[in-house]
């Protein structure tokens, strides 16, 4: 797990920290960190170009520092210093002491190989300023490699909001602890590759992180174990309401996804054309006229995807939310939720909404472009008021409870946003409920699983939403299984 916190709990675990150690041992650590990684992207040092764009902070302390011994080994650093009274003293210190010159020509940027960005770290509020902004953008136009020091100045260390100009990091070297500004969107697309310094911060850090990143070895764990046991049904039956005579597709995909989950079996509750076109494709699906109640016991509903929003569809996912599982609304699913049922899920079993931003907005009467523009702050606040696990889609999916508890899915690709690639996320998920998956880990594993699919479909070029499905198998081959092959769980003859 790739844990993140929030500003408030770093600066605590600092200070706990810091009143163990002589001053400025984190300072050394950091900048001793964010050296070593500007030297391998370097490739060597002596000679090299190195501009250093100084904030008043500490964060400007690290720059300097690392300046400071960048151009011990030979380099030629020049620091522009936003405000020279205030600049960290023991720093400009050390880079003088080294060698370093202090200049007010950001002409110097244009010719450089690396500009370290220690303009604002966890101390930054809003956009940058306007002469930080300018050295940001002139960043951004030249050539070299732009390092940022803990956070891209500009972005929001807690929340990943940028709300204004910001720089654009190639690589960020963050200290102590990943900040979920640096894995949320739009801050996670100004971090770049992001490299963390351990400074000696967790052991003071909370348990619970403020946002979670899965990685393979995470997702192997929480997968289903199988067993010589294992049948279909123990697997776990996930049942599909989707699909109209509009929208056939849909339900071909939902099932798609679902047939490459967890579950052993996959019941379709749809109308005949829908259903002829399932069959066509996925002659393994179970198939039902009837309604949702009268189809056949489930462990876990999809309900949404191209099912309309008429008052037949109504009364099915009436139906569905009675039921005694979990339950997975999406696409239609959430607009008659928001139309019917005053956009709440009052259940005894888990519920999860998966909107993309569009849907997100309207479901809390907000604007799409603020929903994009602070994801977190929007998801957590559709899972409070639903009191559903909330799996929002996009640009960095993700997904919160509503206990609290955050997930960022560090998979996908912009590829994925094509037609019919969120069916496929829906009907996977609801597998991973059908075969007993809490709400959480299902829909991060879901989201997981899905955007390796979808980086493995794509490889650089365009896919359909078919092709992730195709693709599933690989995603779940490629991040293993933590409970050993599952060949070895007969032993063999
Ligand atoms: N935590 C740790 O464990 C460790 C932390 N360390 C380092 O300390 C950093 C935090 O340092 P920090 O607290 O001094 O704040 P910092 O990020 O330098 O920013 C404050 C400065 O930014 C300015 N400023 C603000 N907004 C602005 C804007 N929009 N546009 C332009 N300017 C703006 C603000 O100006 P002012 O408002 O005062 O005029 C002030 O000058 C942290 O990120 C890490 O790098 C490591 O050394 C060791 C371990
Ligand atoms: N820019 C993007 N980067 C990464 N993933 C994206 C992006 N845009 C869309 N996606 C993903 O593509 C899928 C689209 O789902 P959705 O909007 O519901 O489409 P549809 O309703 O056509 O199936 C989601 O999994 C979403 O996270
Ligand atoms: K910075």
């Amino acid at each position: 797990m790739r844990n993140a916190y929030h500003v408030e709990h770093v600066r605590a675990a600092e200070a706990a920290l810091m009143a163990r150690l002589p001053e400025g041992t984190l300072m050394q650590r950091a900048a001793a960190g964010l050296a070593a990684t500007c030297a391998r992207l370097l490739g060597g040092v002596y000679g090299r170009r190195v501009v250093l764009l100084v904030g008043s902070g500490d964060n400007g302390g690290d720059a300097l520092y690392a300046g400071a011994r960048l151009a011990r080994r030979g380099a030629r650093v020049d620091a522009i210093l936003l405000n020279p009274e205030r600049a960290h003293a023991g720093g400009l210190a050390a880079l003088r002491a080294a060698g370093g010159r202090m200049t007010g020509d950001p002409a110097v940027i244009d010719a450089a190989d690396l500009v370290v960005d220690g303009i604002t770290g966890i101390g930054g509020q809003g956009g940058l300023r306007p002469g930080a902004a300018e050295l940001a953008a002139r960043a951004a136009g030249a050539q070299a490699l732009v390092v940022a020091v803990d956070v891209p100045s500009g972005v929001d260390a807690s929340t990943g909001v940028v709300e204004g100009p910001a720089v654009r990091a190639d690589v960020t070297v963050t200290f102590g602890t990943y900040k979920p500004g640096l894995l949320v969107d739009p801050g996670a697309s100004h971090a770049g590759v992001v490299e963390l310094v351990d400074i000696g911060l967790g052991p003071y850090l909370p348990a619970e992180p403020t946002v979670a990143a899965l990685q393979a070895g995470d997702v192997a764990r929480l997968l289903p174990e199988l067993s010589a046991e294992t049948d279909k049904y123990r697997r776990g039956v996930v049942g599909v309401v989707a699909g109209s005579d509009r929208f056939p597709g849909a339900a071909v995909l939902t099932v798609g996804g679902a047939l490459y989950g967890a579950a052993g079996y996959v019941r379709l509750a749809a109308p005949r054309r829908v259903i002829d076109l399932v069959l066509q494709r996925w002659p393994e699906t179970v198939c039902s006229e009837a309604r949702p109640g009268e189809a056949g016991r489930v462990q876990a509903w999809v309900v949404g995807p191209g099912m309309g929003t008429d008052e037949v569809a109504r009364d099915r996912l009436a139906e569905v939310l009675a039921s005694d599982v979990p339950v997975l609304v999406d696409a239609d699913g959430l607009t008659l939720l928001g139309k019917y049922f005053g956009g709440r899920a009052d259940r005894s079993a888990p519920t999860v909404l998966t909107p993309h931003a569009g849907e997100c907005a309207r479901l809390l009467g907000a604007e799409r472009a603020d929903v994009e523009a602070r994801r977190l702050e929007h998801t957590r606040q559709l899972a409070e008021r639903t009191g559903a696990t909330v799996l929002l889609k996009g640009s960095t999916t993700l997904v919160a409870d509503p206990a609290g508890a955050v997930r960022v899915n560090p998979t996908g690709t912009p590829w994925l946003g094509t037609a019919g690639t969120g069916d496929v996320l829906s009907g996977l998920i609801g597998s991973l409920l059908a075969a007993g998956l809490p709400a959480l880990d299902a829909a991060s594993v879901g989201a997981y699983l899905h955007g390796l699919a979808g980086r493995l479909a794509a490889d650089d070029a365009p896919i359909a939403a078919h092709d992730v499905i195709d693709h599933l198998p690989a995603a779940w081959r490629s991040v293993g299984n933590d409970h050993g092959p599952v060949r070895d769980a007969r032993p063999c003859l």
